[in-house]
């Protein structure tokens, strides 16, 4: 297995300090405004980007983010390794005041998500990794004292009751399809409802079996969650080709996708 590098521990940090600002926010009497696309915006989501862009502009690596500029897919095409950021995920959550926001930076080189790291800014907690390093568990208090990381195991077993995580806000029909299927194998299913990328922490350490999307989402909200997710025996799969995702694709909304355990057989 390799060790994380210079550029990923700036990623790590960039998150920590990107936490500490959305906290601050998340204790006074923001509000939020209207993007073009009509989903919401606060403070938090732009102070936090503003911290992740000044770090990571220390590695030289091109950013695709859902705050500030993209690049024109033209530009984007020639790049080999990109990082892809969401400065503060699951804004609806946020401005619910439900705890239920994440941060997420993940690597990209030629498509494919390499490493991931999504911090929890509520519980103080990252989990981090890809295919060539393994993933771990740590607190923000941590990132700089490696023994104390904890390293998240192979999911070898789908539990004994389905367990399956669901968006708190975005929904489809399709959803209850794949759902109903793996309940025909696996019996009745039991249900994680959270916001954003936080999914990923119960899908990570074994808790959910199963993520199926049939709604939007962005590349930013899903490629570290796949890096850590792949580390350990799961998978983010399109759901009509079951290919893994691939990333800095022209067009930055994802396909809807099935995210589960490799060895849930559906
Ligand atoms: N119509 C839409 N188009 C694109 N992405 C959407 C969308 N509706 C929701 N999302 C994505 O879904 C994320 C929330 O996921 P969930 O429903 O699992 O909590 C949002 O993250 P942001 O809060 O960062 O915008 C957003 O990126
Ligand atoms: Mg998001």
């Amino acid at each position: 297995m390799m060790k994380l590098g210079e550029k990923h521990f700036t990623a790590l940090e960039a998150i920590v300090e990107a936490s500490e600002k959305i906290m601050e926010i998340y204790q006074e009497d923001f509000t939020a405004i209207a993007k073009d696309d009509g989903s919401p915006v606060t403070k938090a989501d732009l102070a936090s980007s503003f911290i992740i862009r000044e770090h990571l502009a220390k590695t030289n690596i091109p950013i695709t983010g859902e705050e500030g500029e993209k690049a024109d897919f033209e530009e984007r095409k020639n790049w080999v390794e990109s990082w892809c950021v969401d400065p503060l995920d699951g804004t609806k959550e946020f401005i619910k005041k439900n705890g239920e926001f994440a941060v997420n930076i993940s690597l990209i080189h030629n498509h494919k998500a390499v490493f991931g790291a999504i911090g929890s800014p509520v519980n103080r907690q990252l989990i981090f990794g890809g295919q060539a390093f393994g993933a771990f568990t740590c607190s923000y208090d941590e990132i700089y004292q490696s023994n104390k990381w904890v390293e998240l195991l192979q999911i070898e077993e789908v539990n004994d009751q389905l367990m399956v995580a669901t968006s708190r806000t975005h929904h489809s029909g399709n959803t209850l399809n794949v759902i109903r299927k793996a309940e025909d194998k696996y019996g009745k299913a039991a249900f994680i409802k959270k916001g954003s990328s936080l999914k990923f922490f119960d899908l990570v350490q074994g808790k959910a079996d199963l993520y199926p999307r049939f709604a939007p989402t962005m590349e930013w909200d899903i490629s570290a969650g796949q890096a850590i997710y792949e580390a350990i025996g799961g998978e983010v799969l399109h759901a009509e080709t079951l290919e893994p995702l691939l990333y800095n694709r022209p067009n930055l909304t994802n396909p809807y996708f099935i995210a589960k355990k490799k060895v849930l057989d559906i």
